[in-house]
């Protein structure tokens, strides 16, 4: 019935949308308690905030008014497979992160240096210092670009960018003062992993 009315095309990439994420809220949710234990859990895991809420609403709004006025923008097929492969790699890379970092991995910042936290250089970190950050950016923009939605492709990815400009030094100021020099000599030669983002 409902496939009746979306079409092939609307099925294929609402369903794909969905198992995404499924998958990615999931997986932390999982990886949350392997890594933290069941003591710690909130809500906080599950990564879903009332703006993320308001932001899918948004993105489906601008799928289903495409889907009807403007049905061939959605049969891009190769910018639809791009996204998915965006959604593949940020996933990746974003769980290379918290498998790598482990304990250190808090879904909030820490703004008092707990026990168990150490400075986390090696693996991924090696190569941008905000893996987890990097991960989510690119697998936002994916999920929209899986869509063929070009006002929720900017929309997320100026909305995660800005997110992530301000989270960043506000983390950073914290982990300077946890780790003083080793801290700020690794900020200095690894690069953040966000575009224009220092
Ligand atoms: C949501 S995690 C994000 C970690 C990192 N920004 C990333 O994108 O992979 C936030 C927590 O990770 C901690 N953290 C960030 N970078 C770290 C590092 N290189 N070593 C240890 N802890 C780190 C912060 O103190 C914060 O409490």
């Amino acid at each position: 019935m409902v496939g009746d009315f979306i079409g092939h095309t609307g099925c294929r990439q609402l369903s794909q949308l969905l198992a995404v994420i499924v998958f990615f809220h999931s997986s932390e949710f999982v990886l949350a308690i392997a890594i933290h234990g069941r003591s710690k859990f909130s809500s906080t895991s599950l990564l879903i905030s009332k703006q993320y809420i308001i932001a899918m609403v948004c993105a489906l709004l601008e799928y289903a008014i495409e889907l009807v006025m403007f049905p061939e923008l959605k049969e891009h097929w190769w910018v639809s497979n791009f996204g998915l492969l965006l959604v593949v790699i940020g996933e990746a890379i974003r769980k290379a992160a918290v498998l790598t970092a482990g304990r250190s991995f808090t879904h909030t910042i820490k703004i008092q240096r707990e026990q168990h936290h150490q400075l986390v250089t090696h693996g991924i970190y090696r190569f941008i210092r905000h893996p987890g950050y990097c991960g989510f950016f690119l697998f936002a923009i994916g999920t929209q670009v899986m869509l063929c939605s070009p006002i929720s492709i900017v929309a997320f990815a100026v909305v995660t960018w800005r997110f992530f400009y301000t989270r960043i030094p506000y983390e950073e100021f914290f982990l300077k003062q946890f780790f003083g020099f080793e801290y700020i000599q690794y900020a200095a030669q690894v690069p953040s992993g966000l575009p224009y983002i220092r």
